[in-house]
């Protein structure tokens, strides 16, 4: 679960948006994209002259931390059946890292997707992406990040000087499959994040990334329509848009990454702040 604080835009964005996960503020969130584009559209937040019916996409522009992302929403007149962003461009912080763990040597890439993330492949029989893993997997997730972080690797972007460190330990499952088949996942992935969580999402700045790492390592095509499931079963779709971009203030390589997928609005609450309460107002977080 992820939230995302609504705020006025100040360049020519539709609306701003702030993400916050159960361990802080976060940069990127694509599932959250997804959701808050969703929002905007469902809830008439947009402005009349905003709202096309499909086979016309409507699009959203949503200023975020990393940029302003640009989206677009299929919008039947009640709801909308998917949202597709461009995910802030991806690059190869560290290629062909080996981390020695608890299963064995695991070796991965860190890419930047609007966060640091470390990828790896692991072979089902060694640990298959399934929810009866979870513990499993959390705890190597955690043992991975421990690692890396005492490496004492230099994991920042000249970009965004606030992201600093690890995010997150994807760990992924490739499925052999006829590349152009697009009713079949290419993989089955998870990241491990915050403290001891697991995304339940496809995780959409993660599937850029990945999409964006294979791209970047030679291993998929500019064309590759790469299908990313979750540990749940819910799919994200990525494509490749642009291969003619730098990153990191022109050091590296990279290229931007279409996600596609679907949210649905689940209820309505509402919060105060009440001056008097000051724990309220300065706020708390309690680690496991
Ligand atoms: O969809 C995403 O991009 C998010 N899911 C959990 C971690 C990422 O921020």
């Amino acid at each position: 679960m992820f939230g995302g604080f609504l705020l006025d835009p100040i360049e020519n964005g539709d609306a701003a948006v702030l993400f916050m996960n159960p361990s802080g503020y976060t940069d990127q969130c694509g599932h959250g994209i997804i959701a808050i584009v969703t929002l905007l559209i469902q809830l008439r937040k947009l402005p009349d002259d905003h709202y096309r019916l499909k086979p016309d996409l409507m699009s959203v522009r949503l200023e975020t931390t990393v940029g302003i992302l640009e989206t677009e929403a299929c919008w039947n007149g009640q709801k909308v059946e998917y949202v597709r962003f461009r995910n802030t461009p991806v690059w190869i912080l560290y290629e062909n890292l080996t981390i020695n763990s608890s299963m064995g040597p695991i070796t991965g890439d860190i890419v930047f997707n609007g966060a640091f993330n470390f990828f790896a492949e692991l072979d089902p029989i060694v640990l298959e992406v399934k929810p009866e893993n979870s513990s499993r997997i959390i705890e190597l997730g955690g043992e991975i990040k421990e690692r890396i972080q005492k490496i004492g690797l230099d994991i920042s972007s000249k970009e965004f000087p606030q992201i600093k460190g690890l995010h997150g330990v994807d760990f992924v499952n490739v499925i052999q499959k006829n590349p152009t088949d697009e009713t079949k996942p290419d993989q089955i992935s998870v990241l491990v994040l915050g403290h001891k969580q697991i995304d339940r999402s496809p995780c959409g700045s993660g599937t850029a990334g990945r999409t964006g790492l294979l791209y970047l390592k030679g291993r998929i095509s500019r064309d590759h329509i790469f299908v990313n499931e979750s540990i749940i079963g819910s799919t994200f779709k990525a494509k490749i848009v642009n291969t003619d971009v730098r990153a990191n203030c022109d050091t590296k390589r990279a290229c931007v990454v279409e996600i596609q997928g679907q949210a649905h609005l689940l209820g309505k609450s509402e919060w105060w702040l009440d001056p008097d309460d000051e724990i309220g107002y300065r706020g708390f977080v309690i680690h496991r």
